[in-house]
Parts: C-alpha cells; sequence; structure tokens
C-alpha cells in the first residue's frame, strides 16, 4: 500500500503563501488527519497531491509518484473534495455509472460501494434530491469505485449530523483497517481526535507538529489544550 510524501512543499498565491515549506508522511493502514484552522493550507496541500494544484516548490508524492505519473490513478487514489457537486438530474447508480466509464472502472462495483457507504436503498434517487449526509456517501461511494489503496479526502464531515460523523469515523477506520491510506483534512478537534490515528498540525501554511494523536495529546486534558498550546494560544 502506497505511503504519501509531503515534501519541503510550497505554493503561494500572489503574496499569500497557502503552503510554505510543508513535508510529512502518511503511512498505509492509518487514518491520518490534516488539522489547522481556517486558510492554513490544508486544502492546498491536498490538492498538490492529488495534482490538481502544481506546487511552487518541493513535492507532494503517492508512493514515490507524481499524481499525474500515477500509471493508474482511478484505481490508486480515491478523492472527495470539499465542493463535490453532482449532476442533479442525474440517480446516484447513473452518476456512479458515468464514473465508471470515464475512468474504466467495471461497473460490477457499484452495488459494492453503495452498500459499503450505506446508500444501496437509495440507488434509483435522483442526486439533486439528495441531502447533505447522502451527497457525502455518495462523494465516498465515488472515490471507492477504483478501490483504491489511497483515499483522500478534504473536510469530509463537513455538515454531517453526529450519526453521519459516526459512520464516516466508523467506514474510515475499516478502510484504513483494510490496509489502505487514508488522509483526511479537518478544523474539528473532535473528528481529530477521535477518527484519525495521527495527525499532521498546519498553521499558516507551516507545519506546527505530527505524530499519533496520544504523542501530540501527551498529558494534557485532551486534543483541544494540546492544540491551543501547539497553536500557541494556549493558557
Ligand atoms: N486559488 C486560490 N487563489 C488565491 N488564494 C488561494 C487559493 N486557494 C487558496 N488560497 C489561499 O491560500 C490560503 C490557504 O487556503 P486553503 O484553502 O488551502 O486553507 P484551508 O486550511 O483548507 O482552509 P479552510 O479550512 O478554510 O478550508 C488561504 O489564505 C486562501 O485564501
Amino acid at each position: 500500500m502506497p505511503t504519501i510524501t509531503v515534501t519541503s512543499l510550497s505554493k503561494s498565491y500572489g503574496r499569500v503563501h497557502a503552503v510554505q515549506d510543508l513535508s510529512f508522511t502518511v503511512r498505509p493502514g492509518r487514518v491520518t488527519g490534516l488539522l489547522g484552522p481556517n486558510g492554513a493550507g490544508k486544502s492546498t496541500t491536498l490538492r498538490a497531491i492529488l495534482g490538481l494544484v502544481k506546487p511552487g516548490s518541493g513535492a507532494a508524492l503517492i508512493g514515490g509518484h507524481r499524481y499525474a505519473d500515477l500509471p493508474d490513478p482511478p484505481r490508486t487514489v480515491g478523492a472527495v473534495l470539499e465542493a463535490t457537486d453532482f449532476h442533479p438530474g442525474r440517480t446516484v447508480r447513473t452518476h456512479l455509472r458515468a464514473l465508471c466509464v470515464a475512468g474504466g472502472l467495471p461497473p460490477g462495483r457499484i452495488g459494492r460501494v453503495l452498500a459499503e457507504v450505506g446508500l444501496d436503498h437509495a440507488a434509483d434517487r435522483r442526486a439533486g434530491g439528495l441531502s447533505l449526509g447522502m451527497r457525502r456517501r455518495l462523494a465516498l461511494a465515488s472515490a471507492l469505485l477504483g478501490d483504491p489503496p489511497v483515499l483522500v479526502l478534504d473536510e469530509p464531515a463537513n455538515g454531517l449530523d453526529p450519526q453521519g460523523i459516526h459512520w464516516l469515523r466508523t467506514t474510515l477506520r475499516e478502510l484504513a483497517g483494510q490496509g489502505r491510506t487514508v488522509l483526511l483534512s479537518t478544523h474539528l478537534l473532535a473528528e481529530a481526535e477521535q477518527g484519525a490515528d495521527d495527525l499532521v498540525i498546519v498553521d499558516g501554511g507551516r507545519l506546527v507538529a505530527a505524530g499519533t494523536v496520544a504523542e501530540l495529546v501527551g498529558a494534557r486534558a485532551g486534543l483541544e489544550q494540546a492544540y491551543l498550546d501547539l497553536l500557541g494560544e494556549g493558557r
């Protein structure tokens, strides 16, 4: 299973240094949370890993390859971006079929991924009528179509209710338990503390700390205190 390696990654937009000299590793078999406040550079980092943003300098590699150089991207990396949109008139099943055709993937996976995300009962509903939680599930189903060993998810818990968050956490843990490399971004401390094994904390585009949740919390009362201390806002 591939490792994600980000090495001295920098990306600027005009005068805004979105990511600055950022390095970290995401290991297979673990859920890794990329945690940081709004504007910390999380989405830019994930987009660089997915080949959607060209690094100013440094590299973001999956199994040693740039995304563009992966031999079979749809079967290697599943991605859920923050603003995932679906053609509103397409049904859940038709949406997944279109992705199979585009990615050269076998349509036989559709039933499997729908069951995996708990959407099998909604396969014939139109995407435009789905609730936010169901759209999140459909986005994850889309990412899983190629049975990829790597998952990259931008703020996957945004807008989910507590049941949805619990479902997401359990599902991502299962996927990591199968040996996959799972990287998600979040600014929610509870999601990071309960849902991730490893954390990479960023602020202002720079690395603040990286390690297991237990290592980062250390002797402190919880991740919230550790996070505030690390960001220099602690008591
Ligand atoms: N396409 C772009 N053009 C100009 N500035 C950008 C662009 N993308 C990101 N930025 C800027 O780069 C910085 C980092 O943004 P980014 O979206 O990576 O942060 P984030 O940690 O994902 O934030 P959030 O939690 O709010 O989604 C911000 O200051 C943002 O305004």
